[in-house]
């Protein structure tokens, strides 16, 4: 079984238990703020900074972060976005997170999990996500195509995750304009930026947003990127495993 297989397996069960629970805080409301547009037209590379504690790949990355501080952190080092892992069973994030960094930073934050759910939708949004992550290789494409309008139906944007071209094909048929191309394959752990180069190619990206997702650490690898077409670059471990963030974000955030 592969962790992918591995980790849905856990999120039906969680699912089921929201489900019963019900989504706890529906009274709260949050207007959301939009990542294609602070990222379109930008004329630098959009870094969106995760919060990651551990993860099936690396194990622990660093458990005892203060999740608030590090995302203020982020943020005064010109992170465009904010990623907060919520997954606990993998990789030991939680909703409050989200949450808790809802309150004190502008950016738009993304609730990177593993949804297979519009409950989860509904929790993301009521904690104060602004965008939800969708992993094409983790559903059939008729539940993406529910999961992406319930989500656009709950003004979210949506970062749908390809990782070869089966995938990229789908995304382009739900007219997703957010793509985000993960360099990790998430049946094998092996990353590779030359996923990026390769997927890019068979898009507009003038017209889709392309974020590219995981492995970064260089500059060059950040050069990569922008030479491939991406606005943005999602960055977990480097980030997180960082003594100065802001020398590792002027790193990374080139002109484009
Ligand atoms: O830590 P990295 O290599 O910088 O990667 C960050 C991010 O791309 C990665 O956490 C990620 C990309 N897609 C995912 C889907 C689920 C969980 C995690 C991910």
């Amino acid at each position: 079984m592969t962790i992918l297989t591995k980790i849905v397996k856990e999120k039906e069960k969680e699912v089921s238990r929201l489900k019963k629970d019900g989504v706890p805080d529906k009274e709260r409301y949050y207007s959301t703020r939009s990542l294609q547009a602070a990222f379109q037209h930008s004329k630098h590379l959009n870094v969106i900074a995760e919060i990651k504690r551990a993860s099936p790949s690396k194990g622990d990355i660093f458990t005892e972060v203060n999740p608030v501080q590090q995302a203020k952190e982020y943020v005064r080092a010109g992170a465009s976005a904010i990623s907060v892992l919520t997954d606990s069973a993998f990789f030991k994030g939680e909703m409050k997170d989200l949450h808790d960094i809802r309150q004190v930073v502008d950016v738009p934050i993304l609730c990177k999990d593993f949804i297979i759910d519009a409950v989860q939708i509904d929790r993301a949004k009521y904690n104060g996500a602004d965008v939800i992550l969708l992993i094409a290789a983790a559903l059939p494409k008729h539940k993406l195509v529910e999961l992406f309008f319930y989500a656009k139906y709950q003004q979210l944007d949506v970062l749908l995750e390809v990782h070869n071209e089966v995938e990229l094909q789908i995304a382009l048929e739900i007219n997703a304009s957010i793509i985000g191309i993960n360099n990790r394959d998430l049946k094998t752990f092996h990353v590779q930026i030359e996923t990026t180069e390769k997927l890019a190619e068979k898009l507009n990206t003038d017209e889709i947003l392309l974020i590219s997702e995981s492995g970064f650490r260089t500059q060059e690898d950040a050069k990569r990127a922008v030479q491939a077409g991406a606005k943005g670059i999602l960055v977990g471990e480097t980030l997180m495993r960082s003594k100065n963030i802001q020398e590792t974000m002027n790193r990374l955030t080139l002109p484009i």
